[in-house]
């Protein structure tokens, strides 16, 4: 388990380190075009899991959005701050 704080550091990382295998970092080369198109896929996968899927499963599709939004901060250079300052 790890807080959106935590996994901000770790993409940042891997961003910068692109070790094999990573997903991220294959997500970061297609591009912001790929990740927007996944940001919208995950944004109606939480809609439908909390509709018609269980508490648990509906928080796991949150979680993959949130992923994707923080690789799409990543992508473009947008820190933790820049988006907590409209919180
Ligand atoms: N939290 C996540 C995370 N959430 C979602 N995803 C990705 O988002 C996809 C969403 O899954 P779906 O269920 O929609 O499955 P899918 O549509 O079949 O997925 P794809 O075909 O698009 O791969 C997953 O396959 C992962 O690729 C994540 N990928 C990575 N992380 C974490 O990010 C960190 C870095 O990961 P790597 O860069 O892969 O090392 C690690 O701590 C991981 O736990």
């Amino acid at each position: 388990m790890k807080t959106f704080e935590q996994l901000y550091a770790e993409l940042s990382e891997k961003a910068l380190t692109r070790p094999e295998g990573s997903g991220t970092v294959a997500a970061l080369d297609a591009g912001v075009h790929s990740i927007g198109k996944k940001i919208v896929e995950e944004a109606a996968e939480v809609w439908m899991a909390a509709e018609h899927e269980s508490d648990e499963a509906a928080a796991e599709e949150m979680s993959q959005l949130l992923y994707h939004l923080q690789v799409m901060m990543i992508a473009k250079g947008i820190a933790l701050d820049d988006v907590y300052k409209y919180l």
